[in-house]
């Protein structure tokens, strides 16, 4: 069976200038360890306007955190007003970009088509994507929820060669769960995550299936993350709200003393 690392990424979502930024990451980095590093993978993935903030912190002090952008263009470069590229991305060590965030989906009109497109980008940049999946409340209420995610990653995923999917992070992050202090039940999580790497093993192969990471997004806090990690197909949180009070993320990267 494969190993895979847990992934914690702090998603600041519109939170934290670049000052904030430093300050923010500078704690993360005060209070983690080198034993949380080899347990546990963490990434910040904050506003474009932090990153290179960010990385002048982290490449300075040779911090092991990483970090990502929260969206990206599809487009490599031109006249795109208030995008930003892959290459720009890659420019700055981003280790991670964020595609299909149900908040891209909702307010910005981002369907699979657009989702398969910046999956795409950021691998033609050295970027991985962190694909988000996930249900509205009226989808999980009338039981369509894992079928609807499903959908989600196979438009992410189309065309997408083995050898690059092989490194992908999929969230699935319930809609009803975001930002709203409902978390799914851990075996809510397990259902729909377990599906996720069975699909993936149809869609790729089995082994393939088993290296990816699939992280939960939704509520996540210090209280309920042992709970939700010791599912076995949840391999990490995207954690918002949360992520912005660095004593109670540092709690969740040491989700196994909790
Ligand atoms: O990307 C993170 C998710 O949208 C979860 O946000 P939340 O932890 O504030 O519910």
């Amino acid at each position: 069976m494969a190993t895979r690392t847990p992934l914690m990424a702090g998603n600041w979502k519109m939170n934290l200038n670049h000052l904030e930024a430093i300050a923010h990451v500078q704690k993360l980095a005060f209070a983690l360890t080198d034993k949380d590093y080899t347990e546990v993978e963490v990434a910040v993935l904050p506003p474009f306007t932090d990153l290179r903030s960010v990385q002048t912190l982290v490449d300075g002090d040779k911090l092991k955190i990483k970090y990502g952008a929260q969206d990206i263009s599809a487009h490599d470069s031109g006249a795109y007003t208030g995008e930003v590229s892959g290459p720009m991305l890659a420019k700055l060590n981003c280790a991670y970009a964020v595609v299909g965030h149900s908040e891209r989906r909702q307010y910005h009109g981002e369907n699979e088509e657009i989702c398969n497109a910046k999956v795409k980008a950021a691998y033609r940049h050295g970027l991985t994507p962190i694909l988000c999946v996930g249900e509205p409340l009226e989808v999980r209420k009338a039981g369509s929820h894992v079928a609807h995610t499903l959908a989600q990653l196979d438009g992410g995923l189309k065309d997408v060669p083995a050898e690059q999917a092989a490194s992908i992070v999929i969230a699935y992050e319930p809609v009803w769960a975001i930002g709203t202090g409902e978390v799914a039940t851990p075996e809510d999580a397990q259902e729909v995550c377990g599906a996720i790497r069975a699909r993936l093993a149809e869609l790729y192969d089995a082994d393939l299936a088993a290296g990816v990471r699939i992280q939960y997004g939704g509520s996540v806090k210090s209280g309920n993350v042992a709970a939700i990690m010791a599912q076995p197909d949840v391999d990490g949180a995207l954690v918002g709200g949360a992520a912005l009070d660095a004593d109670e993320f540092v709690k969740i990267v040491r989700f196994r003393d909790q």
